[in-house]
C-alpha cells in the first residue's frame, strides 16, 4: 500500500489527481497538504472528504517542520508537489510570492523529504521552463531552460533544487513538465475556463495581442495518468515531458468557444514577455513508460464546456 503526501491538491491539477488515485487504487492513503489560497477550493474534493483513505491538512509547504511531522505521522513513501502559484499574469504583477511558494516551498519539501527519507519525490513542473518556441520545432527534455516570466523562472529554479538533491543526496526524484492543462475544476482566471464562463455570462472573450500565440493542450485526466505512471515506473532522476500534441492558436480556441456558446471575441493589450509558442516532444514518456493520452482535443473540450455549464455555482463563487 502506498502512502502519498500530495501538496496543493485543493487546486486544479492536484484535485483531479487525488480523484484519479482514489479511483484507481483501492489500497492507498492520501494526505493533502494545501494552504487554501485563492486557488485552493475544498469544494473540489467534497465528494471524497469522508473517504477513510483521504486526509486533509491546511498548511504551507514552506513550513518544513509541519511537512516532516506529516511524513512521520502518515509514513509517507511518495511526495508529489503540485503546490504552486501558477498564473503567469499574477507573477508579473506580484513576483515575490512566486519565488516564496514555488522555489522556497520546493526547497522546504526537499529538505523534509531528505531528512525523513521519503522514497520518491515527484516535482510537477511545466513546459514554460523552456521559454518560447518559434513557429516550428519541439522541446525535448534536453532542450535548454530559458524561462521568460517570474512564474516560469521560479519553477525552473525549483527544478534545479530537485536535481541538486538527487545528485548530492541520492534522492529518488522525478520531474514532469506538462503542457497547458484543461478540464474540470480549473480556476476561471486561466484562458479556457475564462472564455467558457465569459461566454456563458454573455461577456466578451478577451484575447491578448493578435491571438496567434500557440499552446499545446492536455486534458487534465491525461496528465494525471502520466504522473501516476511516472510515480510507478519512472527511472530515478528522470524528467518527462507530458503532451497530447494538441497545438492550437489562442484564436482557434476562442473561435471554437465563441461558436459553441455564442460568444464574442475582444482583442486586448498583450501580456508582457508573452511566450509565442509551446510544443512538447513527449516521446520519452511514450517510449520508456508506454504512456498514451486518452482524449482527443474535441472530446476533452466538449467535456470541459459541459462541466462548466453544469457547475455554475462552483465558478460563479470564484469569479465573484
Ligand atoms: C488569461 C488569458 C490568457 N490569454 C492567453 C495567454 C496564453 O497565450 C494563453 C493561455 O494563457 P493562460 O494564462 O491560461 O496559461 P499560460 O500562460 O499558457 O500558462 C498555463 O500553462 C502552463 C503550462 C503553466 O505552467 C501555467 O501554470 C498555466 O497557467 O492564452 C489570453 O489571450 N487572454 C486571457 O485573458
Amino acid at each position: 500500500m502506498q502512502h502519498y503526501l500530495i501538496t496543493g491538491s485543493a487546486g486544479f491539477i492536484g484535485s483531479n489527481f487525488i480523484h484519479y488515485l482514489l479511483g484507481k487504487y483501492q489500497d492507498c492513503q492520501v494526505v493533502n497538504l494545501d494552504l487554501l489560497t485563492y486557488a485552493g477550493n475544498l469544494a473540489n474534493l467534497a465528494d471524497i472528504q469522508a473517504d477513510p483513505r483521504y486526509h486533509f491538512v491546511q498548511g504551507n509547504i514552506t513550513d518544513q517542520h509541519l511537512v516532516e511531522d506529516l511524513i512521520g505521522q502518515y509514513q509517507i513513501d511518495v511526495l508529489v508537489n503540485f503546490a504552486a502559484e501558477s498564473h503567469v499574469d499574477r507573477s508579473i504583477s506580484g513576483p515575490e510570492l512566486f519565488f516564496e511558494t514555488n522555489t522556497r516551498g520546493t526547497w522546504s519539501l526537499l529538505e523534509a523529504a531528505r531528512k525523513m527519507r521519503v522514497g520518491k519525490f515527484v516535482q510537477i513542473s511545466t513546459d514554460e521552463v523552456y521559454g518560447s518556441l518559434g513557429p516550428t520545432g519541439y522541446f525535448s527534455e534536453n532542450s535548454p531552460l530559458d524561462p521568460s516570466s517570474p512564474y516560469s523562472a521560479s519553477k525552473a529554479a525549483a527544478e534545479m533544487l530537485v536535481l541538486g538533491h538527487a545528485t548530492t543526496y541520492g534522492m529518488d526524484v522525478n520531474i514532469t513538465r506538462s503542457s497547458n492543462n484543461y478540464g474540470p475544476y480549473q480556476n476561471p482566471e486561466k484562458l479556457l475556463p475564462l472564455l467558457i464562463t465569459n461566454a456563458i455570462e454573455g461577456r466578451d472573450l478577451p484575447i491578448y495581442g493578435d491571438g496567434q500565440n500557440v499552446r499545446d493542450w492536455l486534458y487534465v485526466e491525461d496528465n494525471c495518468s502520466a504522473i501516476d505512471q511516472v510515480i510507478q515506473q519512472g527511472h530515478s532522476g528522470a524528467i518527462y515531458n507530458v503532451s497530447a500534441h494538441n497545438e492550437r492558436t489562442n484564436n482557434q480556441i476562442a473561435d471554437l468557444i465563441a461558436e459553441r456558446l455564442d460568444g464574442k471575441i475582444q482583442y486586448i493589450a498583450d501580456r508582457p514577455g508573452h511566450d509565442f509558442r509551446y510544443a512538447l516532444d513527449a516521446g520519452k514518456l511514450e517510449r520508456e513508460l508506454g504512456w498514451q493520452p486518452r482524449y482527443e482535443f474535441a472530446e476533452g473540450l466538449e467535456k470541459t464546456i459541459q462541466w462548466y455549464l453544469d457547475q455554475e455555482d462552483w465558478w460563479r463563487q470564484l469569479k465573484g
